[in-house]
């Protein structure tokens, strides 16, 4: 297994860029993933580790080789990467054992040496045993380790995983999302995760790579991510976090600040000290929002919504000083909380987002 750099990659279609800047270090048998919203270059970064696609600037090393440069291209063979795709596509006329054996052969390993191979892979992905299956006798699931299988049975010195959970139904996918981690714990694999889905990154990674319109836009753990988001498109797309305009009243050199959001004084968290007066953008989780417990203190809100999740509420509110703006939280018991009448909403520890934009110096 190796570990991947890329080093200020760049590709453009004709006049369109489409990943501008792109720096990445992925250490060898590290969990990586690569996440954002439909369009801003996941797939295209992915052509580009696996040598479908040319760079247009910038360079990638697989290990202590250049595979991709301007004047320098290693063709996908040459690479020894695996790839699991999103469709699994194995062939339903060969046996289990046929599919993952299949480039073994191709290869010209000798019968003998392609079973053992073959077994040690399924035994990886927890599919010892079912050599002499049909893959229209398998689950989704199934089917989605034979293809890790068969990708693992060719030792890449990476594995490149191109949603391979999105066609699999919800219960699936929480399963599965075990079974990769669990794949990648038993392989040793150095591994890069494409997903638009925030969750099954938090759940597998060691560290995300968050995309935005072809740029990096944040590479952190999970945790990071989550407590010190760099950008408003980061707050907003983990976790279904808030931001909400805000003004710095004091902040301190231990990065604890104090803010003011609408009629309220509330303590955060900052990156760095900031001048008083300055606007700023808080990035809020649901979780760090109660209802106040003393009635007077917190943000002075109208309750706009009320939804059942089971066992618990969403309450949706809008700040009255800020009536088109919603915030949400949680209640196991609903009170006196009821649509229309108003509430004090008590404000936990947000975080000063560091990267604002179209704010005022
Ligand atoms: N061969 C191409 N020629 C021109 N534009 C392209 C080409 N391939 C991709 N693009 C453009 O590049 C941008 C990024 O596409 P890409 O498929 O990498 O995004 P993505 O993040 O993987 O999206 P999704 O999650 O929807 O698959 C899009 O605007 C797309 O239209």
């Amino acid at each position: 297994m190796a570990r991947l750099i890329l080093d200020r990659v760049s590709k453009s279609f004709g006049d369109v860029q489409v990943l501008q800047d792109v720096s990445i270090d992925v250490r060898d048998g590290e969990f990586l993933a690569i996440l954002g919203p439909s369009g801003c270059g996941k797939t295209t970064l992915l052509r580009l580790i696996a040598g479908f696609e040319r760079v247009t600037s910038g360079e990638i090393r697989i290990g202590e080789k250049t595979v991709s440069a301007p004047n320098r291209h290693v063709p996908p063979e040459d690479r020894q990467v695996g790839i699991v795709f999103q469709s699994y596509a194995l062939w339903p006329h060969m046996t289990v054992a046929q599919n993952v054996g299949y480039s073994q052969r191709v290869l010209g390993a000798s019968k003998d040496e392609t079973r053992k191979k073959v077994a040690e892979a399924l035994g990886v992905v927890g599919l010892g045993g079912f050599e002499d299956r049909s893959p229209s006798k398998l689950s989704g699931g199934q089917r989605q380790r034979v293809a890790l299988a068969r990708c693992l049975v060719q030792s890449p010195n990476l594995v490149l995983l191109d949603e391979p959970l999105a066609n699999l139904d919800v219960h699936l996918r929480a399963s599965m999302e075990d079974e990769f981690s669990d794949f990648h714990r038993r392989s040793g694999s150095t591994m890069v995760y494409i997903t638009h889905d925030q969750a099954e990154a938090m759940a597998m990674a060691d560290r995300i790579a968050v995309m935005d319109r072809g740029r990096l836009a944040q590479l952190a753990t999970p945790a990071e991510l989550h407590d010190r988001p760099a950008t408003e498109m980061i707050a907003s797309f983990i976790g279904g976090g808030m931001v909400l305009d805000a003004e710095m009243l004091a902040s301190e050199a231990d990065g604890r600040c104090v803010v003011r959001l609408y009629d309220a004084d509330v303590k955060a968290r900052c990156a760095r000290r900031q001048a008083p007066g300055r606007l700023v953008k808080l990035a809020l989780y649901p979780n760090a929002l109660s209802p106040s417990a003393d009635g007077r203190s917190g943000v002075a809100c109208h309750v706009t919504k009320l939804t059942y999740l089971g066992g618990r509420f969403r309450v949706e509110v809008a700040p009255d000083r800020a009536p088109s703006t919603r915030l949400f939280l949680h209640v196991d018991e609903v009170g006196g909380i009821e649509q229309g009448a108003a509430l004090r909403v008590a404000v936990g520890e947000g975080w000063v987002i560091p990267h604002a934009e179209g704010l005022a110096a």
